[in-house]
């Protein structure tokens, strides 16, 4: 955990005309890095944020679209690849098991996007002028975040923003959109959002596991007691309700996918 931390800490310090190498705002390009979202020019707010991200899974398909710098850059990120990915099917079969599914039910299609996202925040002089992320749910299936030493990550509840504490050595798990889906709505998806730090910079590295584009999510049979309380959609189509007709607000994307009855 430590390496893959020092790697991205390396990786943000390096000169910008190698990092300029992989901006792009082009939502198809799998390894990028761009500044406040992917929709900079029409953006109406923008947050202090660079990402940096890529695909992992599968490795031997996506690593050579990836950094060469730091130089061992590609041996440490492929193995925290690897073993988020096995921490997540641990973490899925106890979702299955608690919701009463059978083993397995998460892996293949539904499970086989797997990116690291790393939020890279400098020093922000009024932090009460923007913020390190929006107020957002994440829309995929599951995420793991490590976090820096420097806070900034806020939960909702109970109407209240609730900051997470910096744990060493700990990762937060956060049960995106799609679980709630497909445990027809039986998981919570946890609103949250990053603040600004005046004085430190900040790194924070995500994995996110998500469907396929090709494949049909909708409430697991076996969760259905009466009716399902969404209907079947593939993901390209939540995800562009999600940002194109809800702007991110998770309740109107999911309202737009709830069954009628
Ligand atoms: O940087 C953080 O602590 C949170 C990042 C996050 O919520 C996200 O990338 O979806
Ligand atoms: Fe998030």
């Amino acid at each position: 955990m430590d390496d893959t931390m020092n790697i991205y800490k390396e990786f943000f310090k390096l000169p910008g005309e190698y990092k300029a190498k992989f901006y792009s705002n082009d939502i198809n390009k799998s390894c990028k890095i761009y500044s406040s979202s992917l929709s900079y020019d029409t953006d109406e707010v923008h947050y202090w944020r660079d990402t940096f991200t890529h695909r992992c899974h599968p490795l031997e398909e996506h690593i050579p679209s990836w950094p060469d710098k730091p130089t061992n850059y590609r041996e440490v990120v492929s193995e925290y690849s690897i073993e988020t990915r096995k921490l997540f099917n641990k973490i899925l079969d106890m979702i299955c098991k608690g919701l009463g599914l059978e083993k397995g039910y998460f892996e293949g299609e539904l499970s086989k996007t797997h990116l690291i996202s790393v939020n890279h925040h400098i020093p922000c002089p009024n932090p009460s002028l923007t913020l390190g992320m929006p107020v957002h749910s994440d829309p995929n299936l599951i995420t793991m975040l490590q976090q820096g030493e420097v806070p900034g990550l806020q939960i909702l509840k109970d109407g209240q923003w609730i900051g997470v504490k910096h744990i060493p050595h700990t990762l937060i798990v956060i049960p995106g959109l799609q679980l709630k889906v497909i445990s027809n709505d039986r998981f919570m998806t946890p609103v949250h959002r990053v603040v600004t730090h005046p004085k430190e910079a900040r790194t924070t590295i995500g994995v996110f596991l998500g469907p396929s584009p090709e494949f049909l999510i909708k409430p697991a049979t076996a969760l259905i007691h009466t009716e399902p309380v969404f209907r079947a959609f593939a993901y390209p189509e939540f995800l562009e309700a999600f940002v194109g007709l809800a702007k991110f607000d998770a309740q109107l994307a999911l309202n737009h996918f709830r069954s009628k009855s």
